[in-house]
């Protein structure tokens, strides 16, 4: 990913979300299940007020399996259904339309009493970069991908994808910001590698990586890559260093290709299933 944001994208993003939410029943928010809350838009709470809504941890292949019950439980007690997906395999997919039905079931009531009997939920996906709202939609819509084309009272342009009876989808997500002005959702975003790496001191971020691992997944580290967790960060990754070659000459640590290969396993499950946030911690 390398998206900038500057005010005036961000005047464009919530312009336009705004538009289109007008037309939406439902708002799919796609969040990253390694930073539930790091991952999401600060505004969104306002942006998708008075309508249904659907939390999916995206990513869950990655996370940490008793962290993603917790979150679901932390949003079901905030009232909003939550779900837990890979958009990659399309593991939790299957069980989309019955959670969209769910989480739309006042409307469908209400619609119901009034006599209308099949008028479709319209759905839009929204959440901020890399978080993998196309790959879901994708996986979501699958072959049986309808577009319903411009409608009466549908904006000229929007694509609608006929997902089933009753949910029809806007085919182009939302794409919103994370909260900024947040070191600690900055570091979160560039741990799970949401940032461009450029603009990051990487030897750093892997030094958070390892520590993190240390102090929270007792025993990833040792699995992984036969080191003694028990020692300083530094010294761990001295040893794994040593283990993966990364030294210059006078055998001194290259930490700099050490950070990429440390990076580069935290951020594809290889070091274990991890989750770098719980449910009530400040961000
Ligand atoms: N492991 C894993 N990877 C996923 C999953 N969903 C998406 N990805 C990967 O995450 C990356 C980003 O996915 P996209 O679908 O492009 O994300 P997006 O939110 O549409 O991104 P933007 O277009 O930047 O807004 C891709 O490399 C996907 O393959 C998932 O459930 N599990």
């Amino acid at each position: 990913m390398n998206y900038q944001w500057y005010p005036g994208h961000m005047t464009k993003a919530r312009r336009m979300m705004e538009e289109n939410i007008k037309l939406i029943d439902l708002v799919i928010e796609v969040v990253d299940a390694r930073i539930p809350m790091s991952s999401r838009n600060p505004d969104i709470d306002n942006l998708a007020k008075n309508k249904a809504r659907l939390i999916l941890l995206n990513k869950s292949d990655l996370s940490d399996e008793r962290l993603n019950q917790q979150w679901i439980d932390y949003f079901a007690q905030k009232g909003v259904l939550c779900l837990k997906l890979n958009s990659r395999s399309g593991a939790g997919i299957k069980q989309m339309n019955s959670a969209i039905e769910r989480a739309c079931h006042e409307k469908i009531e209400r619609d119901k009493k009034k006599g209308i009997m099949n008028r479709p939920v319209r759905a839009m996906v929204v959440g901020i970069p890399n978080v993998g709202k196309s790959t879901f939609i994708n996986a979501y819509a699958g072959r049986a991908c309808a577009k319903t084309g411009n409608k009466p009272g549908v904006t000229k342009g929007k694509q609608w994808i006929k997902l089933s009876k009753t949910v029809e989808l806007l085919d182009t997500p939302g794409i919103l910001w994370p909260k900024f002005d947040s070191e600690i959702v900055g570091r979160n975003l560039a741990l799970i590698g949401s940032m461009n790496d450029e603009v990051i001191n990487i030897e750093d971020l892997a030094f958070e990586a390892v520590t993190f691992l240390k102090n929270n997944y007792s025993g990833n580290l040792s699995e992984r890559y036969g080191v003694d967790e028990d020692e300083e960060t530094l010294e761990i990754m001295d040893a794994i260093a040593a283990k993966r070659g990364c030294l210059k000459r006078g055998a001194m640590t290259d930490y700099e290709k050490l950070a990429g290969i440390i990076l580069d396993d935290f951020r594809s499950g290889r070091i274990g299933r991890i989750t770098l946030e719980k449910p009530g911690e400040e961000i």
